[in-house]
């Protein structure tokens, strides 16, 4: 039975337990579940913190974990990142009270406070930059108003956490994260994991596309196609009505309206997008 690492809470648990129904898995009914039993699809969920999945599948204790790229590098856990999941992105950064610092190097000698330790003294260290990092679990907005730091290192999604505590990010961002699938180091290709992943994958491209289906003049297709040329080819169908042909195509889901707008234009007519449920390409 394939071991799957889940988030139990914070900030990646909501999505990645919707995107495991949407791949057809059983989840927990209680969030005081800790284990399930997916007994149809021949998986096993345990439900972690998500600092600890990176740990666990490190181990090879689990074979796959849902966490968030940060804390998989925080963690220095022998697992790899197999693929990004699209979903709880964010950048981590460096900020300070506003106007006091303008650049990373200014934190020679000072104290940054954080729940990423290990991802910031590497950064810091390879840039040659001396600094005390005072670790904290989280509100580490607070910790220089109250005096334990002179700057942060922090997970940043809208920045309004930020604006509130009157801090101001220097520098580029340390690195960019969302969930990611995670597994141990040269773990060996099986075939219950492959299922698994290109549920995954099934989901990702679901949501990412739309299906366009749209009627045009034969003598236009070849312009239709190149704005809708889909992941493989567009099927092109003849209509009853002379001289017209119907194209069915799948379309990014972010380009669809501007997609439908040009097709229009070269004189598309009876445009119809639809709504992936579920795809294996
Ligand atoms: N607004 C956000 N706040 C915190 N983490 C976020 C946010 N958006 C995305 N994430 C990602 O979620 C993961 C952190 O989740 P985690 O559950 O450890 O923290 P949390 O959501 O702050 O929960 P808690 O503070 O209860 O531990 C990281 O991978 C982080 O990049
Ligand atoms: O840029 P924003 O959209 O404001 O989000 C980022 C903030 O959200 C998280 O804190 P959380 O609420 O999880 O509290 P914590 O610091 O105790 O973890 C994170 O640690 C930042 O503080
Ligand atoms: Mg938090």
């Amino acid at each position: 039975m394939l071991k799957i690492a889940v988030p139990n809470k914070g900030a990646l648990a909501e999505a990645a337990v919707a995107m495991l129904a949407e791949a057809g898995y059983h989840q927990r009914r209680s969030s005081r579940d800790l284990v399930i039993r997916d007994v149809d699809n021949d998986v096993e969920f345990f439900y972690l913190r998500p600092r600890d999945i990176a740990v666990y599948v490190g181990e090879g204790t689990l074979d796959v974990g849902i966490t968030g790229r940060d804390l998989l590098l925080d963690s220095g856990a022998d697992a790899d990142e197999v693929k990004g999941l699209g979903f709880g992105r964010s950048s981590f950064r460096f900020a300070v009270p506003a106007g006091t610092m303008s650049e990373v190097s200014d934190f020679d000698g000072r104290r940054i406070a954080t729940s990423y330790a290990t991802v910031v003294r590497a950064y810091l260290s390879e840039r040659g930059i001396d600094t005390h990092v005072v670790r904290l679990d989280g509100a580490v907005e607070s910790a220089i108003r109250l005096g334990v730091a002179d700057a942060i290192a922090d997970v940043v999604e809208t920045g309004s956490t930020l604006r509130q505590a009157g801090l101001e990010v220097i520098g580029d961002p340390i690195l960019e994260s969302e969930a990611v699938l995670i597994r141990p180091n040269n773990a060996n290709e099986t075939s219950a994991y492959d299922v698994f992943e290109r549920r995954l994958q099934g989901v990702l491209v679901a949501r990412a596309y739309v299906m366009m289906d749209y009627d045009i003049r034969t003598e236009h297709v070849e312009r239709a196609v190149a704005l809708t040329p889909g992941i493989e080819s567009p099927t092109v169908s003849p209509l009853h009505r002379e001289g017209w042909v119907a194209v069915r195509s799948m379309v990014r889901r972010d380009a669809a309206q501007k997609v439908m707008d040009e097709l229009w234009a070269l004189g598309a007519r009876g445009t119809l997008v639809t709504d992936i449920l579920a795809c294996r390409l």
